[in-house]
């Protein structure tokens, strides 16, 4: 997965100066962080429809869209995959710290 997106990542931040002609992540971009978020939020409501509606190839896709334009949002916003995937590392620390001291009371 880490590999997959890092690859991602570098796809999207070449792309951001191609020309908005050709590339989809670049006319994206060119239409600045809101109408970004916007379609993250699309994504994410027709990613909910496809889990609520049971058609596991549609939320694959759903997901797949999702997760593409959250990191073209990442991208906008300055943070990189590293950056969530060593949140979530972290998370994992801290919750595996709470389960050890919950299993020495
Ligand atoms: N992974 C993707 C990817 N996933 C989804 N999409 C595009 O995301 C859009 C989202 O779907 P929608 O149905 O919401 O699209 P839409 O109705 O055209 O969108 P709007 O009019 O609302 O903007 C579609 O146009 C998809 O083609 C993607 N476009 C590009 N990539 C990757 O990005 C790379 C660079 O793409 P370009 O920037 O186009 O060269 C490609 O090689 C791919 O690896």
């Amino acid at each position: 997965m880490r590999d997959t997106l890092n690859r991602l990542e570098t796809v999207i931040a070449e792309r951001r100066s191609a020309s908005a002609d050709s590339s989809y992540v670049a006319a994206l971009f060119a239409k600045g962080r809101e109408k970004i978020a916007q379609k993250v939020g699309e994504e994410a409501t027709e990613t909910v429809i496809a889990s609520l509606s049971g058609d596991a190839a549609q939320l694959t896709a759903e997901a797949a869209d999702l997760i593409f334009h959250l990191l073209i949002l990442l991208a906008e916003g300055g943070v990189s995959v590293d950056d969530v995937l060593t949140e979530l590392d972290r998370r994992d620390g801290i919750s595996g710290i709470a389960e050890k001291a919950s299993r020495t009371e």
